[in-house]
């Protein structure tokens, strides 16, 4: 399988503190990455870090092969637009905007396609994430889950090869958590690549590998099979990474 992000010696240092050390992993194409460890251990501060939100302060981070941790705000702002896709544990729309208008938004900044296209794109996302009906509300007039899949529609708009999201589920309750891992397993089984951080054992589990940073620095990772949605296997994996996490104090 292709690389589409190799992370090599990656360190960030913040004033006098170095939070990542020595940081060395690859994602392949269609993979699904969780990032777990204790509360500051540093799963943001990676995934800013790979993800060209933040750089780092050395080693190196290629993205389909290029070297992105140098690149310009400019260059690198229209590679996160167009090749990749966030979520975060809040969905962060834009106030004053229907749901619609925020996820079409990037895809007419992108100008990679026609305006047609994006809202095609719009409601086939919509359809497949069940807010069609919610689509010309405006964002304080939905419910918390119906957000976050708008999210999930503006961040695959441009349709990324890979998505990065930052405890996507913090702030829902479990079944809504269901539901978005479902939309978000669907996107992975059809090739984008996943990077989640999260504190959620049910969550890390719906991915194929499992990275424990400890202070900083990647300690150990757990190999799962590909997700299928099979609920007996679902338990015995989690059941699985629960044991793991457990002798790693989580
Ligand atoms: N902008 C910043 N300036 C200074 N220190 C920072 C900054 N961002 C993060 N840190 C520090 O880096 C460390 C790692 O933070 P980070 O948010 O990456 O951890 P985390 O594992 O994601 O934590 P949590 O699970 O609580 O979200 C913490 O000690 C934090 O205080």
């Amino acid at each position: 399988m292709k690389t589409i992000l190799n992370v090599k010696n990656l360190g960030k240092r913040f004033e006098g503190t170095q939070v990542l050390t020595d940081i060395n992993f690859k994602v392949a194409e269609g993979e699904f990455i969780a990032i777990m460890g204790q509360s500051g251990s540093g799963k943001s501060t990676l995934l800013y870090n790979i993800s060209g939100m933040d750089r780092p302060t050395s080693g190196n981070v290629l993205f389909g092969g290029k070297e992105i941790s140098k690149l310009d705000d400019k260059k690198m702002s229209e590679i996160r637009l167009k090749e990749m896709g966030f979520i975060f544990q809040h969905s962060h729309l834009l106030k004053n905007l229907s749901i619609r208008d925020n996820i079409v938004l990037p895809g007419f900044k992108s100008g990679s396609v026609s305006r047609d296209k994006i809202n095609q794109r719009a409601d086939t996302l919509m359809i497949r994430t069940g807010i069609l009906s919610v689509a010309d509300h405006d964002i304080k007039k939905v419910s918390g889950g119906q957000l976050q899949r708008a999210g999930i529609c503006r961040a695959l708009i441009n349709q990324p090869n890979i998505l990065f999201a930052d405890e996507p589920t913090g702030a829902l309750n479990s079944s809504t958590t269901k539901d978005v891992m479902n939309i978000i397993n669907k996107v992975n089984a059809e090739g984008t690549a996943v990077i989640i951080v999260t504190h959620d054992a049910k969550v890390a589990a719906r991915a194929d590998r499992v990275v424990f940073l400890m202070d900083g620095k990647i300690h150990d990772e757990l190999r799962l099979e590909k997700y299928d949605g099979d609920e007996e296997k679902e338990f015995s994996r989690e059941k699985r990474l629960s044991g793991w996490l457990e002798e790693r104090g989580f």
